[in-house]
């Protein structure tokens, strides 16, 4: 890679920038900087996030199989079980919804289940992308709707945790990206003709971006398509008109599933919605 001479001197300022401030810090909090994930919670995004993962897991979590969601919201609800299991003996065996929550399940050193030895979860914790007022939610901006719908499904309880950002009146209020449907890589072009013709709208095959060429490719083999709803009245509807087209594997939409959710606020507190 040829770096220019602006971006070098960039780079080593950007650097000796990032050294004071890491030493500052040091002088004024006695620890360093990558200890402190309290660095990130002075974003009140990440804070908001924590908070409400953090609440959710004290008030539903306890003995045994426990679903874990996907995405950056659960990160912190791991951290927060890893944390009841070696301070308060709380014995759970963690079901993963993803190649990232298993790895953050194994990282923490929980128990690793699946759901051929533990079909029946006591509560499924997971992230949204935006929920409306009644908990009807979109899912799958991280690519793993399939599997979170399947943990979702078996829980006695699906507790959401989010940030303030992802709590809506109406679908579509916050989140542009539309409403993720994971499908088999053959049938794509013919699903997103359906899906035009029989609910309007356009569809994109979502794109890995810049670190591979072509299309994301879900942990299960398949591409992704983001629908770009307009004027949907009945979600379950929707929900199932789009599982019935061949080629459809699930989509991101979660109707009727979560009957609690936590959302953490910019200041501090926690919003909690039942229905
Ligand atoms: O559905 C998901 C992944 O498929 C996530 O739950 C959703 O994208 C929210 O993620 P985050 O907690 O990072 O905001």
């Amino acid at each position: 890679m040829f770096w220019s001479n602006a971006s070098i001197k960039f780079h080593y300022s950007y650097r000796s920038y990032r050294c004071c401030l890491t030493l500052a810090f040091n002088r004024a909090f006695g620890c360093s900087l990558s200890q402190a994930t309290d660095v990130k919670m002075n974003d009140p995004v990440e804070n908001a996030k924590r908070l409400a993962a953090f609440k959710a897991v004290d008030n539903h979590v306890v003995d045994g199989v426990i679903g874990i969601g996907s995405g950056s919201t659960v990160v912190y609800a791991v951290e927060r079980l890893a944390q009841k299991v070696k301070d308060e003996g709380l014995e759970v065996i963690c079901v993963p919804s993803s190649f990232q929550a298993k790895q953050l399940i194994i990282q923490h050193g929980l128990k690793l289940g699946d759901l051929e030895m533990n079909p029946n979860l006591k509560v499924t914790i997971d992230g949204a992308d935006e929920s409306d007022h009644m908990l009807t939610l979109i899912k799958g901006g991280g690519g793993c709707l399939t599997q979170e719908k399947i943990l979702a499904s078996c829980a006695e309880e699906f507790v959401v945790i989010a940030d303030y950002r992802k709590a809506s009146t109406h679908l579509g209020e916050q989140w542009s990206k539309g409403i993720p449907i994971e499908v088999i890589p053959s049938a794509y072009r013919v699903v997103y003709q359906k899906i035009e013709k029989m609910l309007g709208g356009k569809s994109d095959l979502r794109m890995s971006g810049s670190s591979k060429a072509g299309p994301v490719v879900t942990d299960n083999g398949n591409f992704i398509l983001d629908w770009n709803f307009e004027g949907v009245k009945d979600w379950k509807e929707v929900e199932i008109t789009l599982n019935m087209i061949p080629g459809v594997v699930e989509n991101g939409l979660f109707v009727g599933m979560a009957r609690k959710a936590y959302f953490g606020m910019s200041d501090g507190t926690v919003m909690e919605r039942n229905v």
